[in-house]
């Protein structure tokens, strides 16, 4: 390691984004480097912070030195340094707060206030309200960290009162910095120093009583049979003896005392499945060829393309990822598979660990701050070569990176979008794999069409798996995305006993036609006689309600014609407050009609449901069903997805009631029919991404049905049967809908035709919040008139469609250019957070 004596530093302080320089101290030299974790002092504080390089000569004359080193160790490797600065960049977040996502829970500290009372004694006389109340918490708690202060005095704001009972000298206030809430966990083991030839003649307690060398002889005895250090808990049971006792042999050097790290490892109790590696399937072995090829030249330092999988649900993405991580690993690198959510896919998850015992690191929002961290250290360490997780998994500490997998990569929890950095996994893993040069694979049942767009541009590859693979037995067959057999690939099986096996048949139900008939259920007929046939069979139905679609959308009844918006056509949203309808991007505004501007029908009505609506009337209509409701109401508690899963698993329950989570990647053999209620209900969101976010729910929840020998059929109730997304998802026809989406996103100008970038405003009083939206959007379209970004526009300030959250008021601004961060630079943005490629306008 080459010896510089200056560090410069990423501290831990969101608002400050620069780095700074620090000498590094004698005692230090050699071991601090890139990626070190380091305390620093910083304006009379004391921080943590992280080294993104060594410097020969500081940036100021003035430096001070580095305080300590938190972990012997870098936290980060080189290329996570990189990556993290292309974060930054990228997404506009401070470095600190890139750095922080590569660093486990726990690890890192923040800097804190403590707050000690001068004298306890003084009276509270003449103070106010607030400073009463904290006067009161330290007399009767002592010294407190401004944070407990908060969160005994909960929405008050304290600053001012800590800073007036300063200046009366009542309080002073220092900074601290907390240790680490993890620590490697340490065991205390024995071994005897040297044989001991007759324990029993020792002299083991010197003045002491009988029993205590009793206790000690059989310690010494207990260890003589012992070949490896022991666990000084098993001592204390087989002797009787304390710690004490084993100090006080240590000193007669007798035996040596130990710590052994231990780690703690989430999956030690996981029971691996009983999996044979399958004989891939000739449209596998298609993909395979293509994988294994890149893969190849990864390994020998060539660049390669990213890599899309499509296939349709149960065509055999899984094993093909497996496949790709038996390869890296044989190369002697590592790989990182990124899946959405763990609680939701349980069983891909066990099957990775089935096939790589022992090799698997599970990265979950689950583990304990301990399991994270040790996971963590022992990625950092090489000692497990597979990591699975959800997006953060991607920022693990792993030397020599040959894969990056992304599974169900059109998923939204690949976009970070609630605090900063505010990042697409997507794009960091393609920086990523350019910066370790390792290969990226990136499979989707339902790829996005930004997606699809990279492999028609030719930037990415592409690999289809367009057909099921179906298991009987030991029998092997093909069916392809319209249900029939087209391949059998052993001789001798019958195809036709298969032809209710692929992919579901979905049959539209056009609910207009219901309501003529006068049906007046949200169940169709065809869709009550079908859940009736399931009850009979002792088979399994879900019924699926997209819920985010359910709010406020105007259409109506007997043509099913929508509203929206003339300039953009996005669905206007009725707001009850001002009695009117409202475009969210660009702000126009009418009146609600009092008839149908397409059939004059006075059927026109706002429209929404929830899943409680639906359990209701299901009970009406079957009174004897088991219904099981899946929603975030009803998963509140810790493991409750996994009880709704093994529930329904275990055919305990009838009929599933679900919105999105039932579209992941869950297996039910025993469900025959899948009833979408209101497919359209997502295209009615004021989004361009609407129809894409239809057609990919459909198409998932659509694969839920039909998984098992008895086939199955899904039955898609809408009013609007004639849209492209609905029609496209009732054929499992992605490309028929990506030519039609691909083609609108061209004329409206959207993704990936233009860059977006939003800029979100939340404030308790709407007037600030749009005074402070406007200010920026007046300072972006600034920028752009008098730098001449002709390419570039900004849009108004205007409340979002969740126009409401937790009290604040929510706005917007859109900004749509070819690079938005260029456009942004510079512009003060302290009051808003900026979504870069944001996954959605809602
Ligand atoms: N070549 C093969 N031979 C036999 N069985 C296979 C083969 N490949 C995969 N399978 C089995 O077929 C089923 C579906 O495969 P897999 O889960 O890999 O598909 P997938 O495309 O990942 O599915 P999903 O849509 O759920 O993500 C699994 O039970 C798997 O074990
Ligand atoms: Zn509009």
């Amino acid at each position: 390691m080459d010896i510089s004596s200056y560090a410069r530093v990423a501290v831990n302080v969101p608002a400050i984004s620069r780095e700074f320089d620090y000498l590094i101290p004698e005692e230090f030299q050699g071991k601090i480097s890139a990626g070190s974790l380091v305390e620093v002092p910083f304006n009379n504080r004391l921080l943590q912070g992280v080294v993104t390089r060594l410097v020969n000569i500081p940036e100021v004359v003035d430096v001070k030195p580095i305080i300590s080193l938190v972990d012997p160790f870098p936290v980060l490797t080189a290329r996570q340094l990189q990556l993290a600065g292309f974060l930054s960049e990228t997404t506009m977040a401070p470095l600190c707060q890139c750095i922080d996502l590569m660093i486990p829970p726990g690890l890192s500290s923040q800097a804190d206030t403590l707050v000690e009372l001068i004298d306890g004694n003084e009276s509270l006389d003449g103070l106010g309200q607030t400073e009463v109340r904290l006067m009161k918490q330290l007399i009767e708690r002592g010294n407190l960290r401004l944070r407990q202060l908060e969160a005994a005095i909960p929405h008050v704001p304290l600053q001012g009162s800590i800073r007036k009972l300063q200046q009366a000298g009542k309080i002073k206030t220092r900074s601290i910095l907390l240790p680490p809430r993890v620590k490697p966990k340490l065991i205390r083991t024995a071994s005897l120093a040297h044989p001991i030839d007759s324990i029993s003649n020792l002299k083991l307690a010197g003045q002491k009583a009988e029993k205590t060398q009793l206790r000690r002889q059989m310690a010494l005895e207990f260890l003589s049979n012992e070949a490896l250090p022991v666990d000084v808990t098993w001592i204390y049971a087989a002797s009787g003896c304390t710690l004490a006792d084993l100090v006080a042999l240590q000193e007669m050097n007798l035996i040596v005392l130990h710590e052994t790290e231990i780690w703690r490892d989430p999956l030690k109790n996981v029971i691996p499945l009983d999996q044979a590696k399958p004989v891939l399937t000739s449209d596998q072995k298609t993909a395979w060829e293509t994988i294994s090829h890149t893969l190849q030249q990864v390994n020998t330092g060539v660049k390669t393309r990213p890599m899309l999988l499509q296939g349709i649900t149960g065509s055999g993405k899984t094993e093909l990822y497996m496949r790709a991580v038996e390869d890296t690993i044989m190369a002697r690198r590592q790989a990182i598979v990124l899946v959405p959510e763990i609680s939701l896919t349980p069983l891909a998850v066990q099957r990775f660990l089935s096939r790589f015992p022992g090799q698997v690191g599970l990265i979950h929002s689950r583990l304990s701050p301990g399991e994270r961290y040790d996971t963590w250290r022992r990625a950092r360490a090489g000692m497990l070569p597979v990591i699975i997780g959800p997006r953060s998994a991607l920022f693990t500490p792993l030397e020599n990176i040959g894969l990056i997998v992304i599974d169900e990569c059109h998923d939204d929890s690949y976009y970070q979008s609630d605090v900063l950095p505010m990042y697409s996994t997507q794009q960091a893993a393609l920086k990523y794999a350019e910066i370790c040069q390792c290969a990226l694979l990136l499979g989707s049942a339902t790829p996005d069409v930004t997606q699809l767009y990279e492999v028609h541009r030719g930037v990415w590859q592409h690999l289809t798996l367009p057909r099921r693979v179906g298991v009987y037995g030991n029998k092997t067959f093909l069916t392809s995305a319209r249900g029939e057999v087209v391949q059998s690939e052993q001789s001798g099986f019958p195809s036709d006993d298969a032809g209710q096996s692929g992919l579901p048949h979905v049959e539209i139900v056009d609910m207009r036609e219901e309501l003529k008939a006068g049906t007046r259920s949200m169940f169709s007929r065809p869709l009550q006689e079908g859940l009736q046939k399931v009850l009979e069979a002792g088979e399994q139905a879900i019924l699926f309600l997209n819920r985010r679609g359910t709010a406020t959308y105007v259409f109506c009844f007997d043509c099913g014609h929508s509203l929206r918006c003339p300039r953009c056509e996005i669905p206007l949203t009725l707001h009850t407050t001002q009695d009117g309808l409202v475009c969210h991007h660009c702000g126009y505004k009418r009146q609600m009609p009092k008839s149908c501007p397409n059939c004059g029908s006075s059927r026109i009505k706002a429209f929404g449901t929830g899943t409680e609506r639906v359990e209701a009337e299901l009970k009406n209509l079957f009174p004897t069903a088991r219904i099981l409701r899946w929603d975030s109401e009803s998963t509140q508690g810790k493991d409750s997805h996994e009880i709704i899963l093994d529930h329904f698993t275990a055919h305990h329950a009838d009929f599933l009631i679900g919105t999105q989570m039932v579209s992941k990647g869950h297996d039910f053999p025993l469900v025959t029919l899948v009833g979408i209620l209101l497919a359209e209900t997502g295209l009615n969101l004021p989004d361009y991404r609407a129809p894409e976010r239809t057609f990919q729910l459909i198409t998932q929840v659509a694969g839920r049905a039909g998984r098992g020998e008895r086939g199955g059929r899904v039955l898609l109730q809408t009013y609007m049967p004639q849209h492209y997304a609905i029609q496209a998802a009732s054929r499992h026809d992605l490309n028929a809908f990506y030519e039609v989406d691909i083609k609108e996103r061209y004329r409206l100008q959207y993704p990936p035709f233009i860059r977006l970038a939003r800029l979100l405003f939340q404030d308790m009083r709407e007037k600030n919040c749009q005074e402070q939206a406007e200010k920026i959007r007046a300072a972006i379209a600034h920028k752009i008139e008098i730098e001449n970004m002709g390419a570039s526009s900004v849009g108004g300030a205007l409340p979002c469609f969740f126009s409401r959250q937790g009290g604040y008021y929510r706005y917007q601004v859109l900004l749509r250019s070819p690079d938005p961060v260029r456009v942004l630079e510079g512009i003060p943005l302290e009051n808003c957070r900026v979504q870069i490629d944001p996954p959605d306008l809602l």
